[in-house]
């Protein structure tokens, strides 16, 4: 090394930004189907962590595909780096000392196995939220499925594109025999152990 770097002495820690939130920092990732409810429960789920003090920050398609991935398609190789994005992302918001919400298709097994490497298994929820095609193609939340069996959208997830669904999610949401609130409490409990910081 050269003698003109010094080292950082008075470099923060996450162990320092996590003592100083009380609480660990970690990535909670929602994946399913465009209207399964994804939005819906993690925005939930964020408004009930946030109310209790904790250090929270959503990444959904409003606030990523509209900014820093403006320039990505929906093509499988677009959704991959879609997809790496914003898990580099999330991981330096947990190494801010933040609990990350992210919610989004993410149809790809690999895709979400490459979040889990890039932020660490420890640091990695996964959430199921799993909504059949059916029932999200009756709610049609953005028109989008019309708008897909007209031909007008290429490549939409479950019609025209795979969704490859997790085989061993820490939670699955069966979003058509389960109440919002029932999903929403379901994770809080989940997630407030993982909260605690040990050695206190
Ligand atoms: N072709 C196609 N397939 C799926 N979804 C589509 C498509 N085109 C646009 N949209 C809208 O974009 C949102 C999905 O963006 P994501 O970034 O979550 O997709 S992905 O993870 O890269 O697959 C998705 O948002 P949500 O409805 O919130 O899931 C759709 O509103
Ligand atoms: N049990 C449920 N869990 C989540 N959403 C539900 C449920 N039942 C009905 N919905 C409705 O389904 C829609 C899901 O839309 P949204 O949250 O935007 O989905 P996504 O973010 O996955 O595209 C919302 O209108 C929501 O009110």
């Amino acid at each position: 090394m050269s003698k003109h770097i010094i080292p950082h002495n008075y470099h923060v820690s996450k162990t320092d930004r996590v003592a100083s939130n009380k609480h660990n920092s970690f990535l909670i990732w929602f994946t399913g189907l465009s209207g399964s409810g994804k939005s819906t429960i993690a925005n939930l789920v964020e408004r009930n962590l946030f109310q209790k003090g904790i250090k929270t920050y959503s990444l959904d398609g409003d606030n990523i595909r509209k900014g820093i991935n403006n320039d990505l398609s929906f093509s499988p190789e677009d959704r991959t780096e879609n997809i790496r994005r914003i898990a580099e992302v999330a991981n330096l918001m947990v190494d801010a000392g933040l609990v990350v919400l992210a919610a989004f298709v993410s149809p790809y097994k690999k895709d979400r196995e490459n979040i889990r490497t890039i932020v660490k298994d420890v640091n990695f929820v996964e959430i199921y939220i799993n909504t059949s095609i059916e029932e999200c193609e009756r709610r049609d939340v953005k028109g989008l499925y019309k708008k897909a069996r007209a031909g007008e959208i290429k490549n939409m997830t479950g019609i025209s594109a795979p969704y490859e669904a997790p085989d061993n999610p820490n939670i699955e949401i069966k979003t058509e025999n389960e109440s919002i609130e029932d999903a929403v409490k379901r994770i809080v409990d989940y997630i407030t152990p993982k909260l605690e910081l040990k050695n206190e």
